[in-house]
Protein backbone atom coordinates (compact mmCIF):
# COMPACT_ATOMS: atom_id res chain seq x y z
CA UNK A 1 0.00 0.00 0.00
CA UNK A 2 1.45 3.27 -0.90
CA UNK A 3 0.51 7.30 0.11
CA UNK A 4 1.61 9.31 -3.14
CA UNK A 5 1.49 13.29 -2.12
CA UNK A 6 -1.32 12.50 0.49
CA UNK A 7 -2.80 15.78 1.64
CA UNK A 8 -5.00 15.83 4.46
CA UNK A 9 -7.57 18.18 6.88
CA UNK A 10 -10.51 18.00 8.52
CA UNK A 11 -12.44 20.98 6.85
CA UNK A 12 -11.85 23.24 3.56
CA UNK A 13 -10.29 26.40 5.85
CA UNK A 14 -8.62 24.45 8.30
CA UNK A 15 -5.05 23.69 8.49
CA UNK A 16 -3.79 21.13 7.10
CA UNK A 17 -3.07 17.69 9.08
CA UNK A 18 -0.71 16.25 6.99
CA UNK A 19 0.92 17.29 3.80
CA UNK A 20 2.67 16.09 0.90
CA UNK A 21 3.08 12.23 2.77
CA UNK A 22 4.74 9.50 0.92
CA UNK A 23 5.14 6.29 2.15
CA UNK A 24 4.97 2.54 1.56
CA UNK A 25 4.10 -0.56 3.76
CA UNK A 26 4.93 -3.80 1.78
CA UNK A 27 2.93 -7.04 2.05
CA UNK A 28 3.99 -8.71 5.08
CA UNK A 29 5.36 -5.29 6.73
CA UNK A 30 4.71 -4.05 10.52
CA UNK A 31 4.64 -0.25 10.52
CA UNK A 32 4.56 1.27 14.28
CA UNK A 33 3.10 4.99 13.81
CA UNK A 34 4.80 7.28 16.54
CA UNK A 35 4.12 10.90 16.89
CA UNK A 36 3.43 12.68 19.80
CA UNK A 37 -0.28 13.62 20.91
CA UNK A 38 -2.31 15.46 18.34
CA UNK A 39 0.32 15.21 15.62
CA UNK A 40 -1.89 13.23 13.36
CA UNK A 41 -1.05 9.25 13.79
CA UNK A 42 -5.17 8.51 14.03
CA UNK A 43 -5.72 10.74 11.18
CA UNK A 44 -2.68 8.89 9.06
CA UNK A 45 -4.33 5.42 10.05
CA UNK A 46 -7.69 6.24 9.27
CA UNK A 47 -6.46 7.10 5.58
CA UNK A 48 -5.05 3.87 5.59
CA UNK A 49 -7.50 1.95 6.18
CA UNK A 50 -9.81 3.68 3.85
CA UNK A 51 -12.13 5.86 6.71
CA UNK A 52 -11.10 8.77 5.64
CA UNK A 53 -10.39 10.09 2.19
CA UNK A 54 -7.08 12.43 0.95
CA UNK A 55 -7.82 15.70 0.32
CA UNK A 56 -4.75 15.62 -2.49
CA UNK A 57 -2.72 12.69 -3.65
CA UNK A 58 -3.19 9.43 -3.83
CA UNK A 59 -3.40 5.98 -1.32
CA UNK A 60 -3.18 3.14 -4.12
CA UNK A 61 -2.28 -0.91 -3.58
CA UNK A 62 -5.27 -0.73 -0.24
CA UNK A 63 -5.73 -4.93 0.35
CA UNK A 64 -9.33 -5.68 -0.40
CA UNK A 65 -9.81 -6.93 3.44
CA UNK A 66 -9.33 -4.48 5.85
CA UNK A 67 -9.38 -4.97 9.68
CA UNK A 68 -9.87 -1.96 11.16
CA UNK A 69 -9.71 -1.25 15.03
CA UNK A 70 -10.16 2.56 16.08
CA UNK A 71 -8.65 4.37 19.28
CA UNK A 72 -11.92 3.60 20.79
CA UNK A 73 -14.27 1.07 19.68
CA UNK A 74 -18.03 2.43 19.38
CA UNK A 75 -19.52 0.91 22.23
CA UNK A 76 -22.97 3.05 22.09
CA UNK A 77 -25.04 0.32 20.10
CA UNK A 78 -27.97 -1.73 21.62
CA UNK A 79 -26.10 -4.83 21.15
CA UNK A 80 -24.51 -7.72 23.48
CA UNK A 81 -20.84 -8.26 22.56
CA UNK A 82 -22.08 -11.79 20.78
CA UNK A 83 -24.78 -9.96 18.81
CA UNK A 84 -22.31 -7.59 17.50
CA UNK A 85 -19.72 -10.18 16.36
CA UNK A 86 -22.73 -12.79 14.80
CA UNK A 87 -24.28 -8.98 12.95
CA UNK A 88 -20.54 -7.83 11.83
CA UNK A 89 -19.88 -11.88 10.61
CA UNK A 90 -23.14 -11.41 8.58
CA UNK A 91 -22.12 -7.69 7.13
CA UNK A 92 -19.00 -8.49 6.29
CA UNK A 93 -19.79 -11.98 4.55
CA UNK A 94 -17.48 -14.31 6.95
CA UNK A 95 -18.02 -17.96 5.38
CA UNK A 96 -16.04 -19.58 8.54
CA UNK A 97 -18.90 -20.53 10.96
CA UNK A 98 -16.75 -20.73 13.72
CA UNK A 99 -14.96 -17.04 13.76
CA UNK A 100 -16.88 -15.76 15.44
CA UNK A 101 -16.75 -18.33 18.16
CA UNK A 102 -12.56 -18.75 17.62
CA UNK A 103 -12.09 -15.25 18.17
CA UNK A 104 -14.16 -14.75 21.37
CA UNK A 105 -12.52 -17.66 23.19
CA UNK A 106 -9.24 -16.35 21.69
CA UNK A 107 -9.66 -12.97 23.00
CA UNK A 108 -10.95 -14.49 26.20
CA UNK A 109 -14.39 -12.90 25.72
CA UNK A 110 -16.95 -15.66 26.43
CA UNK A 111 -17.81 -14.68 29.31
CA UNK A 112 -19.22 -11.73 27.88
CA UNK A 113 -21.16 -12.72 25.25
CA UNK A 114 -23.68 -11.79 26.73
CA UNK A 115 -23.12 -8.13 28.24
CA UNK A 116 -23.99 -5.32 26.39
CA UNK A 117 -21.49 -3.35 24.79
CA UNK A 118 -22.27 -0.15 26.93
CA UNK A 119 -21.53 -2.19 29.88
CA UNK A 120 -17.99 -3.53 28.75
CA UNK A 121 -14.91 -2.13 30.04
CA UNK A 122 -13.42 0.20 28.04
CA UNK A 123 -10.50 -2.55 27.37
CA UNK A 124 -13.01 -5.74 27.12
CA UNK A 125 -14.56 -3.53 24.38
CA UNK A 126 -11.57 -3.10 22.61
CA UNK A 127 -10.52 -7.10 22.52
CA UNK A 128 -14.47 -6.51 20.83
CA UNK A 129 -13.60 -4.35 18.41
CA UNK A 130 -10.41 -6.43 17.92
CA UNK A 131 -12.51 -9.72 16.82
CA UNK A 132 -14.49 -8.03 14.92
CA UNK A 133 -11.11 -6.45 12.78
CA UNK A 134 -9.96 -10.20 12.57
CA UNK A 135 -13.40 -12.27 11.40
CA UNK A 136 -12.08 -12.22 7.86
CA UNK A 137 -8.02 -12.71 7.46
CA UNK A 138 -7.03 -8.80 7.09
CA UNK A 139 -4.91 -7.84 4.32
CA UNK A 140 -4.43 -4.61 6.13
CA UNK A 141 -4.70 -4.72 9.67
CA UNK A 142 -5.14 -1.14 11.25
CA UNK A 143 -4.63 -0.85 14.47
CA UNK A 144 -4.93 2.34 16.88
CA UNK A 145 -3.40 2.42 20.24
CA UNK A 146 -4.70 -1.21 20.63
CA UNK A 147 -2.76 -1.38 24.26
CA UNK A 148 -4.95 0.80 25.79
CA UNK A 149 -7.09 -0.14 28.59
CA UNK A 150 -5.84 -3.94 27.55
CA UNK A 151 -5.54 -6.30 30.48
CA UNK A 152 -1.91 -8.09 30.81
CA UNK A 153 -2.98 -11.43 28.79
CA UNK A 154 -4.47 -9.54 25.89
CA UNK A 155 -1.54 -7.54 25.37
CA UNK A 156 0.69 -10.33 24.89
CA UNK A 157 -2.04 -11.52 22.10
CA UNK A 158 -1.16 -8.47 20.42
CA UNK A 159 2.79 -9.09 19.03
CA UNK A 160 1.13 -12.89 18.69
CA UNK A 161 -1.79 -11.55 16.07
CA UNK A 162 0.47 -8.82 14.41
CA UNK A 163 2.55 -11.76 13.47
CA UNK A 164 0.17 -14.10 12.21
CA UNK A 165 -1.66 -11.41 10.27
CA UNK A 166 2.19 -10.54 8.68
CA UNK A 167 3.15 -14.10 8.05
CA UNK A 168 0.08 -14.54 6.26
CA UNK A 169 1.14 -11.58 3.65
CA UNK A 170 -0.28 -9.17 5.12
CA UNK A 171 0.26 -5.16 6.36
CA UNK A 172 -0.21 -4.35 9.43
CA UNK A 173 -0.29 -0.71 10.80
CA UNK A 174 -0.40 0.28 14.34
CA UNK A 175 0.29 3.55 16.31
CA UNK A 176 1.93 3.63 19.66
CA UNK A 177 2.72 6.07 22.17
CA UNK A 178 3.91 4.20 24.97
CA UNK A 179 6.66 2.41 23.51
CA UNK A 180 5.08 -0.95 23.12
CA UNK A 181 6.74 -1.70 20.12
CA UNK A 182 9.86 -3.58 21.71
CA UNK A 183 7.13 -6.19 21.47
CA UNK A 184 6.98 -6.04 17.25
CA UNK A 185 10.22 -7.27 16.33
CA UNK A 186 11.26 -6.18 12.62
CA UNK A 187 8.25 -3.32 12.32
CA UNK A 188 9.20 -0.03 10.19
CA UNK A 189 8.77 3.13 11.96
CA UNK A 190 6.78 5.57 10.44
CA UNK A 191 7.22 8.91 12.59
CA UNK A 192 4.39 11.64 11.63
CA UNK A 193 5.58 15.25 12.72
CA UNK A 194 5.72 18.71 11.54
CA UNK A 195 2.86 17.22 9.19
CA UNK A 196 4.99 14.80 7.39
CA UNK A 197 5.61 11.44 7.63
CA UNK A 198 9.41 10.17 7.88
CA UNK A 199 9.89 6.60 7.55
CA UNK A 200 12.51 4.15 9.16
CA UNK A 201 14.01 0.93 9.12
CA UNK A 202 13.90 -1.68 11.48
CA UNK A 203 16.93 -1.53 14.59
CA UNK A 204 19.40 -4.07 13.91
CA UNK A 205 19.53 -7.36 15.80
CA UNK A 206 21.02 -7.37 18.81
CA UNK A 207 21.75 -11.26 18.55
CA UNK A 208 25.55 -11.36 18.42
CA UNK A 209 24.50 -14.69 17.08
CA UNK A 210 23.06 -12.78 13.88
CA UNK A 211 24.13 -11.41 10.69
CA UNK A 212 22.31 -8.82 8.20
CA UNK A 213 22.24 -10.04 4.75
CA UNK A 214 20.69 -7.76 2.32
CA UNK A 215 18.82 -9.26 -0.84
CA UNK A 216 17.28 -7.96 -3.81
CA UNK A 217 14.61 -9.60 -5.85
CA UNK A 218 12.20 -9.37 -8.46
CA UNK A 219 9.10 -7.45 -7.43
CA UNK A 220 6.22 -10.35 -8.62
CA UNK A 221 8.49 -12.23 -6.45
CA UNK A 222 8.87 -10.42 -3.32
CA UNK A 223 5.64 -11.80 -0.90
CA UNK A 224 6.82 -15.31 -1.72
CA UNK A 225 10.37 -14.74 -0.88
CA UNK A 226 9.33 -13.00 2.26
CA UNK A 227 7.63 -16.27 3.17
CA UNK A 228 10.08 -18.30 2.54
CA UNK A 229 12.57 -16.71 4.30
CA UNK A 230 10.55 -16.67 7.27
CA UNK A 231 9.47 -19.91 6.68
CA UNK A 232 13.12 -20.87 7.09
CA UNK A 233 13.61 -19.82 10.19
CA UNK A 234 15.29 -16.01 9.02
CA UNK A 235 14.13 -12.28 10.42
CA UNK A 236 12.92 -10.00 7.57
CA UNK A 237 13.97 -7.07 9.18
CA UNK A 238 12.70 -4.52 6.21
CA UNK A 239 11.27 -4.68 2.60
CA UNK A 240 12.06 -1.78 0.95
CA UNK A 241 10.82 -0.39 -2.73
CA UNK A 242 13.15 1.99 -3.94
CA UNK A 243 10.93 3.71 -6.22
CA UNK A 244 9.11 5.22 -3.24
CA UNK A 245 11.85 7.70 -2.68
CA UNK A 246 11.39 9.32 -6.49
CA UNK A 247 9.36 11.99 -5.62
CA UNK A 248 5.96 12.16 -7.92
CA UNK A 249 6.60 9.01 -9.48
CA UNK A 250 4.03 6.88 -11.19
CA UNK A 251 1.46 5.71 -8.53
CA UNK A 252 1.50 1.60 -9.76
CA UNK A 253 4.87 0.08 -11.33
CA UNK A 254 4.59 -1.56 -14.38
CA UNK A 255 3.92 -5.33 -13.97
CA UNK A 256 7.03 -6.70 -15.78
CA UNK A 257 9.81 -4.22 -14.04
CA UNK A 258 12.19 -5.62 -12.85
CA UNK A 259 12.06 -5.18 -8.86
CA UNK A 260 14.53 -4.27 -6.56
CA UNK A 261 13.05 -5.13 -2.88
CA UNK A 262 15.35 -4.67 -0.61
CA UNK A 263 15.44 -6.99 2.08
CA UNK A 264 17.22 -7.57 4.98
CA UNK A 265 17.33 -11.39 5.93
CA UNK A 266 19.25 -12.37 9.14
CA UNK A 267 19.92 -15.44 10.79
N1 LIG B 1 -12.62 14.87 13.69
C1 LIG B 1 -11.75 15.88 13.80
N2 LIG B 1 -12.12 17.13 13.48
C2 LIG B 1 -11.27 18.17 13.57
N3 LIG B 1 -9.98 18.04 13.96
C3 LIG B 1 -9.55 16.81 14.28
C4 LIG B 1 -10.41 15.67 14.22
N4 LIG B 1 -9.70 14.58 14.59
C5 LIG B 1 -8.46 15.02 14.88
N5 LIG B 1 -8.37 16.35 14.70
C6 LIG B 1 -7.16 17.18 14.89
O1 LIG B 1 -6.17 16.72 13.97
C7 LIG B 1 -4.88 16.73 14.60
C8 LIG B 1 -4.31 15.31 14.54
O2 LIG B 1 -5.11 14.46 15.36
P1 LIG B 1 -4.86 12.91 15.47
O3 LIG B 1 -5.95 12.34 16.35
O4 LIG B 1 -4.69 12.33 14.13
O5 LIG B 1 -3.45 12.88 16.26
P2 LIG B 1 -2.76 11.71 17.05
O6 LIG B 1 -1.31 11.80 16.74
O7 LIG B 1 -3.44 10.41 16.79
O8 LIG B 1 -3.00 12.15 18.55
P3 LIG B 1 -3.18 11.25 19.89
O9 LIG B 1 -1.87 10.59 20.15
O10 LIG B 1 -3.51 12.29 20.91
O11 LIG B 1 -4.31 10.28 19.62
C9 LIG B 1 -5.10 17.24 16.02
O12 LIG B 1 -4.80 18.60 16.03
C10 LIG B 1 -6.57 16.99 16.28
O13 LIG B 1 -7.08 17.94 17.18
Amino acid sequence: MRFDGVWFRYGRRADWTLREVDATAEPGATVVVLGRNGAGKSTLLQLAAGVLRPARGVISGRPETIGWVPERFPADQPFTAGDYLRRMARVRAVADPHAVDRWLERLLLTEHIDTRLADLSKGTAQKVGLAQALLLPPGLLVLDEPWEGLDAVARTLIPEIVAEVTEAGGTVLVSDHRGEITALPGAIHWTVSEHGVHAEAPTAPTDSDEVIVEVAVRRSEATQAVAELRAAGHRVLRIQNPEVRRAHSPIEPTPDREAQQTERGSR
